[in-house]
């Protein structure tokens, strides 16, 4: 194994009286994939910003490959920022190109390179098309293989999926595996938990500027436990009516008749319990299911409510699926 890309070591970084991030440490070792979520204004931008150099920590430390981020380890790194930006008059070739040229790439490699990519995402027959000419998604797309175009050892994207279609999105998942089949290590930020969940062997999780989780699917899903859902008619505080009954509920974010309510089962307790108790205490259920976890699930349990909510308002409906 080679030095680890990136090593975060109790970083902080304030704003005025502000504190973005607080006391974060992160170790990316080399092949990991790895999501970090959180909601907006949790703090992942201005880490990633951090773990380049962008930004200097007020303390803490950062190394990148073993040493401060400096020009030589840059080389070895793909970055998205959050700012989208291409030069509108040049064609998605030259532009490619142009990103590979300046991370070193000779001219007829970053040829060869751009045509590569451009087939892998469906964007070959676009190749003499001018940026400027190109909806949203596809310049995003675009954007993104100009990150990846000179094949980094580390890839580092904030909020990649934002501002493509689902299709879009399904491509981009296939490309980062393809780019960490080629041995490249991944981190990327996301709003959307199902792609973490899909992607990812480990999870980072931020709220309000701090760690709240760091593991792998498998142990998020384990801290969580078994849970149920229960579905009440609008406006029935299942909450309040459990808890004399020793089960915790949550408000769910699920789309359907009646409130989503998630229960979290104890060990020993099974979904069935569940629902009875809920009967007992006079719920008007609408829906039942026993669940398996998912990733905003163990999202909810870590942050609260508040911030979960928060999660759920920046991606939409159904978005953290
Ligand atoms: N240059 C800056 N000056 C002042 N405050 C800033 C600056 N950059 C970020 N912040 C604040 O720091 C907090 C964290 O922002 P950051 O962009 O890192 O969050 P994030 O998790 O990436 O969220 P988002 O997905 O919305 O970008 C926010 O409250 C933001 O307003």
């Amino acid at each position: 194994m080679g030095l680890p890309p990136l090593v975060m070591s109790h970083v902080t970084k304030r704003f005025g009286a502000f504190t973005a991030v607080s006391d974060l440490s992160l170790d990316v070792p080399e092949g990991a994939i790895i999501g970090f979520l959180g909601p907006n204004g949790a703090g992942k931008s201005t880490s990633l910003r951090m773990a380049l150099g962008v930004m200097q920590p007020d303390s803490g430390s950062v190394s990148l490959f073993g040493r401060p981020p400096e020009i030589a380890t840059l080389k070895r790194v793909g970055f998205l920022p959050e700012e989208r930006g291409l030069y509108k008059k040049m064609t998605t070739r030259a532009t490619i190109e142009h990103f590979a040229r300046l991370k070193g790439l000779s001219a007829r490699d970053a040829r060869a390179r751009a045509i590569e990519l451009l087939d892998m995402s469906g964007l070959s027959e676009f190749k003499t098309t001018r940026i400027s000419k190109l909806s949203k998604g596809m310049a995003q797309k675009v954007q993104i293989l100009s990150t990846l175009a000179h094949r980094p050892d580390f890839l580092i994207l904030d909020e990649p999926f934002s501002g493509l279609d689902p299709v879009n999105q399904q491509v981009l998942e296939d490309l980062i595996r393809a780019e960490h089949d080629r041995g490249a290590t991944i981190l990327f930020s996301t709003h959307v938990m199902e792609h973490a969940e899909r992607l990812c062997d480990r999870i980072v999780m931020m709220a309000r500027g701090r760690k709240v989780f760091d593991g792998t699917l498998d142990e998020a899903f384990n801290a969580l436990g078994q849970g149920a859902r229960i579905a009440v008619s609008e406006g029935f505080d299942l909450a309040a009516a459990l808890a004399p009954k020793g089960f915790e509920a949550h408000r769910a974010p699920d789309k359907g008749p009646g409130d989503a309510w998630r229960i979290s089962l104890r060990p020993g307790t099974g979904a069935q319990d569940a629902l009875r108790a809920a009967i007992e205490a006079g719920a008007p259920i609408v829906g039942f299911a026993p669940e398996e976890a998912r990733l905003r699930d163990v999202f909810v349990s870590l942050v609260g409510e508040a911030d979960a909510a928060a999660l759920i308002e920046s991606t939409g409906e159904g978005a953290i699926a």
